[in-house]
């Protein structure tokens, strides 16, 4: 078995797709349409889904938006370093929510930034797990 993907429902398809490919470097890797029921998937990720776990955006078009509750953490992005890309996610409009700098109760360097739905993506520096 293997991990193929986690999907978030999004309230405007476009606008999260320009965030996880213009903030975060992904790439659109298929967007299918299914109008009997009135939503859109979208599957963004950093490479071909034969080899990588990547995200399944839905988009229902009568829905703009969700409660995402208390049970949602996040999901982690490798970076070289967490500081600097802070900065680069700043500089290209992502809302940073905790700066870089090891997690508390422990030495990983961390950071959070938020999807244009609130979802948490935690950015992990390699090399400090
Ligand atoms: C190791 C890395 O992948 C983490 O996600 S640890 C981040 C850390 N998580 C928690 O503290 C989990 C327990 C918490 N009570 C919860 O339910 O979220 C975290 O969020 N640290 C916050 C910080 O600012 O360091
Ligand atoms: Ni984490």
């Amino acid at each position: 078995m293997r991990m193929l993907h986690t999907m978030l429902r999004v309230g405007n398809l476009d606008r999260s797709i320009a965030f996880y490919q213009e903030v975060l470097g992904m790439k659109l890797l298929r967007r299918n349409d299914f109008p009997d029921g009135r939503f859109t998937l979208a599957f963004v990720g950093y490479g071909d889904e034969a080899a990588h776990t990547v995200l399944e955006l839905t988009h229902n078009w009568d829905t703009e938006s969700y409660d995402l509750g208390n049970g949602y953490g996040h999901i982690a992005i490798e970076v070289e370093d967490a500081y600097a890309a802070c900065d680069m996610a700043r500089a290209k409009g992502g809302k940073v929510t905790r700066e870089a700098g090891p997690m508390k109760h422990g030495t990983t360097v961390i950071a959070f930034i938020e999807d244009p739905d609130g979802y948490k993506i935690e950015f992990i520096q390699k090399g400090s797990r």
